[in-house]
C-alpha cells in the first residue's frame, strides 16, 4: 500500500497486470509520487506515475441462500454491474464451481464439503448440516484471500458427488463467496464486508424448483417435494438462522395483489437494508424515513392485471433498525422502469438510467419482470458503491460522487 498511496484514484476497467514484489496486481490505475517527483512537483509540475495495480487486499461478499434460490442469477447480475463476463477458471477443472471475472471471483462455499456424497449418505447428514463442512479450512482460507494470498481451494463435484483436487485461486478485487453458510461461522462472518440473504419463501421455492428440476433435470413432482422435505429441518437450523446478520436481505412471497393466489407467478418482493453498515446508505422512495405507498400504474407505467404496488418505510428486523422497499407485481414494459427508476434515491448509479439500463441487458435473466431482477441489480451497484469507497478510504482520498 505504501508505494501507491496517498495519490490514487481507481479504475474498474483497466488491464490486468501484475507488478512483480509490489503486492499490487489488477484493475487499479494508481496515480503516485515518489519521494523525488514530490521534490520536482515545485520546480517541474507534476511529475507521477501512472501504474495499473490492484489494492492489495480484497473486500470480501458474502451471499446466502438454499439451493435453487436465485444465487447464481444474482451472480450474473453483480459481475455484469463491474463490466466483463465471468467464466470458469481457465484451463482448470471443468466441474470448478468458481467463476472469474475482471473484477470479481465467486466461489461456491459447497466446495468446503468435508463430506463427499457418499460420506453423507452412510452417516445420514445432508449438506447443510454443520458436520458435512469444513469451517476451519473456510475460515482460514478466506482470511488468506482477504490478506492478499492465493489459496489451493478443494473442489466439491457435483457431477460426481465427489471431493476434486484443489484448483488455486488469487485474490480478486472482490472475492464473493456464495452458497449455504457464509455467515454461519462466526470467524467467517466477520471477514465480510457486506452479507446478503436470499430469502425465498418455501411457496416460490417449490415453484422455482418445479419449474427447474422438473422442466429442465427431468425430476419428478414426488421426488422435488421430497428433497425440499428432507432438506427442510437443516434448512431452519442452520441456514435461515443467517438472515439475521445479513446486511441486506431479498425477501420474495406469493404477491397480495391477487387472493389466494395459488400459481406463484406474481411475487412480492422486499428488500430489507440495515441502517448504519458503514459504506451502505440504503435506497428509499420519494422521502428518506417516511412510511410510503406507491401504485405507479396509469399514463407513465403500463401495468397489466394485478398491477403493481410499491411500499417503503423503516422497520425492525431481528431488533435491527432497517429500510425496507417492497414491490409487488410485475412489469409489462422494462423499459418503461425508468419512470420507477427516476423516484428512487441513494441507488448508487453512475448515470440516470443505469438500473434500467441494467435490468433491460439481462432482460432474458429470471425475475427480471419483478423486483427479484430490480433488487438483485441494485444491490449490485450497492456493492460497486461500497467498494470504491473502501478503496477511497484505503488510499486516503474520497469517494468519487457516485450516487444519483
Ligand atoms: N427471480 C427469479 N424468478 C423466477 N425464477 C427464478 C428466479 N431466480 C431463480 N429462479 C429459478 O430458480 C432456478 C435456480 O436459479 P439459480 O441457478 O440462479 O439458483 P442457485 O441458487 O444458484 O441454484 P443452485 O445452488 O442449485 O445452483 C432457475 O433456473 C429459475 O428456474
Ligand atoms: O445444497 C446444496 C448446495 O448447492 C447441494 O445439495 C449440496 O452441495 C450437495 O450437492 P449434490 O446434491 O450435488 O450432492
Amino acid at each position: 500500500m505504501a508505494f501507491c498511496s496517498p495519490h490514487t484514484t481507481t479504475s474498474l476497467h483497466s488491464p490486468r497486470t501484475t507488478i512483480p514484489n509490489s503486492g499490487f496486481r489488477q484493475n487499479q490505475v494508481i496515480l503516485f509520487t515518489t519521494r523525488s517527483s514530490r521534490r520536482s512537483n515545485t520546480r517541474n509540475g507534476a511529475r507521477t506515475f501512472q501504474v495499473s495495480c490492484a489494492v492489495d487486499k480484497p473486500i470480501v461478499i458474502g451471499l446466502a441462500a438454499d439451493s435453487g434460490c436465485g444465487k447464481s442469477t444474482f451472480m450474473r447480475r453483480l459481475t455484469s454491474v463491474f463490466g466483463g463476463a465471468a467464466e470458469p477458471p481457465r484451463g482448470g477443472n471443468p466441474d470448478s464451481n468458481t467463476l472469474i471475472s475482471d473484477t470479481t471471483t465467486v466461489i461456491c462455499l459447497d466446495d468446503y464439503h468435508s463430506l463427499d456424497r457418499t460420506g453423507r449418505k452412510e452417516k445420514g447428514v445432508t449438506a447443510l448440516d454443520p458436520k458435512a463442512n469444513d469451517f476451519d479450512l473456510m475460515y482460514e482460507q478466506v482470511k488468506a484471500i482477504k490478506e492478499g494470498k492465493a489459496i489451493e481451494k478443494p473442489i466439491y463435484n457435483h457431477v460426481t458427488g465427489l471431493l476434486d483436487p484443489p484448483e488455486t485461486i488469487q485474490p480478486p478485487n472482490i472475492f464473493v463467496i456464495e452458497g449455504l453458510h457464509p455467515m454461519y461461522d462466526e470467524r467467517v462472518r466477520d471477514l465480510l464486508d457486506f452479507s446478503i440473504y436470499l430469502d425465498i419463501s418455501n411457496e416460490v421455492k417449490f415453484a422455482w424448483k418445479i419449474q427447474r428440476d422438473m422442466a429442465e433435470r427431468g425430476h419428478s413432482l414426488e421426488s422435488i417435494k421430497a428433497s425440499i422435505e428432507a432438506r427442510k429441518p437443516d434448512f431452519d437450523a442452520f441456514i435461515d438462522p443467517q438472515k439475521q446478520y445479513a446486511d441486506a436481505v431479498i425477501e420474495v412471497l406469493p404477491t397480495q395483489l391477487i387472493p389466494d393466489d395459488n400459481e406463484g407467478k406474481v411475487l412480492r418482493v422486499k428488500l430489507i437494508m440495515k441502517e448504519g453498515v458503514k459504506f451502505f446508505n440504503p435506497v428509499y422512495l420519494f422521502d428518506e424515513g417516511s412510511t410510503i405507498n406507491w401504485i405507479p400504474c396509469g399514463r407513465k407505467l403500463t401495468c397489466s392485471y394485478p398491477g403493481i404496488k410499491f411500499s417503503y418505510g423503516p422497520d425492525t428486523y431481528f431488533g435491527q433498525e432497517v429500510s425496507v422497499l417492497e414491490m409487488d407485481g410485475q412489469f409489462d414494459r422494462l423499459d418503461e422502469l425508468i419512470y420507477v427508476e427516476s423516484h428512487l434515491s441513494n441507488l448508487s448509479t453512475k448515470f440516470y438510467g443505469e438500473v434500467t439500463q441494467q435490468m433491460l441487458k439481462h432482460a432474458d435473466f429470471p425475475g427480471s419482470n419483478n423486483g427479484t431482477g430490480l433488487f438483485q441489480t441494485i444491490v449490485g451497484l450497492k456493492i460497486r458503491d461500497l467498494y470504491e469507497q473502501i478503496i477511497a478510504e484505503r488510499v486516503g482520498a474520497p469517494a468519487q460522487a457516485a450516487k444519483v
